[in-house]
């Protein structure tokens, strides 16, 4: 029997999201519905520009709180499965399992190199210079926030300290069900998207010893993992005592291998059934809908049935989101982190933030509401016709897949009032969604073919974010029921390991639904074409511009 019809007792699934800024867990039953849901904040250290640093022993602690309130009250015995979801974070351990320090300072406490962090950039340039054809798989153009160029910097900068000392090298989300069950085994997603692991081929030696990684060859590719299993498999015998008197979980619950974030948000959303909505992709492939996980950064999740290579779009990787599928994933590093900088940065932000407190409003829903003051009679989207932003204020991440593009913003005024502030973050606001649709474009032009979005992550939390990513790509944007469709994602992995479901498809079909439909203002199309038209132009400006300063 299918679990979920409505005599079934409930089933629950714990799904844990390890983001950038915080943990957070809920309690899922098996037709996908939030019980429960607890957030907590997870310490991040920027020891120098572009050195972005955790520590794996506050995220398992952030994950043990987080977990234990979710359970609350709950018959233990109900509880089928857990599975895990993290950013691509590389996360170093000695021989017996302690934190080793990635940093100068020599504080093991900071044993994890995020995602975001860009320091490995000679490490990068010098993998991409080889052009091994592994490099094929990640959009021709290998990223400074992978893996091996950060292996590459810990082996030529911290020999001594780290280096020679270090046991194991795991992506996050793979810490993270080893923590719980003991067993190394790593996730085909996690090894495929940021290791260069093949789906297919496994390993290839040629190019760890290529790039001055032969260490990882002789000894067997023990270190960052030689056993490889399928997100949602069964992990060993589950949670240890241990891990389990951490969690207030059960001993022997069934932990799923894990995803990373943006892929777990990909299965919560990607599977709804969309009838009855008057939409195109009603009648379309699964192939048809792109998934955009929007937080600190934003994900665009593609799959298809044959491999595509999109040049500067991370991939194709095979089976590393929905089974059987390819993956094709661009991204932009900084979305909701580049729209906190413009507002925080601004002068206007201390009266901005006083007068959304007085409201008990967010920050950003007192700017939503000021921007629809200020518009009068015009689309709120127009009051940014002279006022235009580049959003790569952290680099290129997809599809030009240039680390070292730099944020633009023209049109800038004498004034600095609440007004500006406003419009400087509608304007960034668009340059992001210009940037998905400029990602979309590479995309198509190699062989996908998207008919509609499907938003999740804190920034899917905002109206006018998801309202101007329709308008500007002028495709219909789907919310899910569930705003938290990352965690949903995760407690579907969860419930895979569990057995209840045969298998990650069904799991998605049964558990991820439909919320709400946002469509484009079509009405307002010639004005977003000519506003891309600037969009490209400062780009090709930027390019100029370091042309000349390059030039003699
Ligand atoms: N309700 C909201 N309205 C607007 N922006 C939001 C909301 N909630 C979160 N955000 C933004 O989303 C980003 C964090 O998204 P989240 O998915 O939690 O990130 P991560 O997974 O990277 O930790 C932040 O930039 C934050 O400002
Ligand atoms: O590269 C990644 C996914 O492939 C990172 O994990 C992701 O960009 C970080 O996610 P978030 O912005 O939600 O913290």
């Amino acid at each position: 029997m299918i679990p979920g019809g409505d005599q079934e007792p409930g089933r629950y699934y714990v799904g844990v999201d390890v983001g950038t800024g915080s943990v957070r867990a809920a309690l899922v039953d098996q037709r996908g519905v939030l019980l429960a849901f607890a957030a907590q904040p997870v310490n991040q250290w920027e020891p120098h520009f572009n050195h972005h640093e955790q520590s794996s022993e506050d995220i398992w602690a952030a994950c043990c709180v987080v977990t234990k309130k979710v359970v609350q009250g709950i018959d233990l015995n109900q509880i089928r499965g857990l599975g895990f979801d993290a950013t691509c974070s590389l996360v170093v351990l000695d021989k017996q399992f302690h934190p080793l320090p990635v940093n100068h300072e020599g504080d093991s406490h900071r044993n994890v190199i995020m995602w975001l962090d860009h320091r490995a950039v000679s490490q990068v340039h010098r993998i991409n210079e080889t052009q091994h054809s592994v490099l094929q798989y990640v959009g021709g153009v290998m990223s400074v926030e992978m893996q091996a160029p950060k292996l590459l910097w810990l082996k030529e900068n911290l020999r001594e300290t780290c280096w020679d000392k270090a046991g194991h090298f795991f992506d996050l989300p793979d810490f993270l069900s080893w923590k719980a069950t003991g067993v190394t085994a790593r996730s085909l997603c996690s090894l495929v998207c940021k290791w260069t692991y093949s789906a297919e081929k496994g390993w290839d030696d040629s190019f760890w010893k290529m790039i001055g990684l032969e260490d990882f060859v002789a000894d067997n590719y023990s270190k960052i993992g030689n056993e490889v299993l399928p997100p949602g498999a069964s992990l060993g015998n589950g949670l240890t005592p241990e891990a389990a008197k951490d969690l207030g979980l059960p001993a022997g619950l069934a932990v799923a291998a894990s995803l990373i974030d943006a892929h777990a948000g990909g299965l919560g959303v990607i599977g709804a059934d969309v009838r009855g909505h008057g939409l195109a992709c009603e009648g379309q492939p699964v192939t048809s809908r792109l998934a955009i996980i929007c937080g600190t950064s934003s994900c665009h999740m593609g799959i298809s049935k044959d491999p595509i290579f999109v040049p500067g779009v991370w991939g194709p990787y095979f089976s590393a989101m929905v089974p059987g599928f390819w993956l094709n994933e661009g991204g932009q590093s900084v979305t909701g982190k580049l729209i906190d900088h413009m507002v925080q940065g601004h002068a206007a932000f201390p009266e901005l933030q006083a007068k959304a407190t007085a409201r008990c409003q967010s920050v950003y829903a007192y700017l939503n509401s000021h921007l629809d003051l200020i518009k009068k009679a015009q689309p709120v989207g127009f009051l940014t016709v002279d006022l235009h932003v580049w959003p790569d204020f952290h680099g290129n991440r997809s599809p030009l897949a240039d680390l070292t593009l730099k944020g633009m913003v023209t049109g800038l005024k004498l004034s600095q009032d609440l007004d500006d502030l406003a419009i400087l973050y509608l304007a960034t606001v668009q340059a992001i969604a210009f940037g998905t649709r400029l990602i979309i474009e590479a995309m198509e032009a190699a062989g996908h073919s998207v008919s509609t979005l499907f938003l999740c992550g804190g920034l899917s939390k905002n109206p006018l974010f998801v309202q101007m990513h329709a308008d500007i790509t002028g495709m219909p944007v789907i919310l899910s029921q569930e705003v938290e469709s990352v965690l949903v994602g995760a407690a579907i992995l969860g419930a895979c390991a569990s057995g209840d479901f045969a298998s990650v498809q069904e799991a998605m079909a049964r558990m991820s639904k439909v919320g709400k439909v946002v469509f484009p203002r079509l009405e307002d199309k010639r004005f977003y074409d000519k506003k891309y038209q600037v969009f490209m132009k400062l780009v090709e400006h930027q390019k100029e511009y370091a042309a000349i300063m390059k030039g003699d």
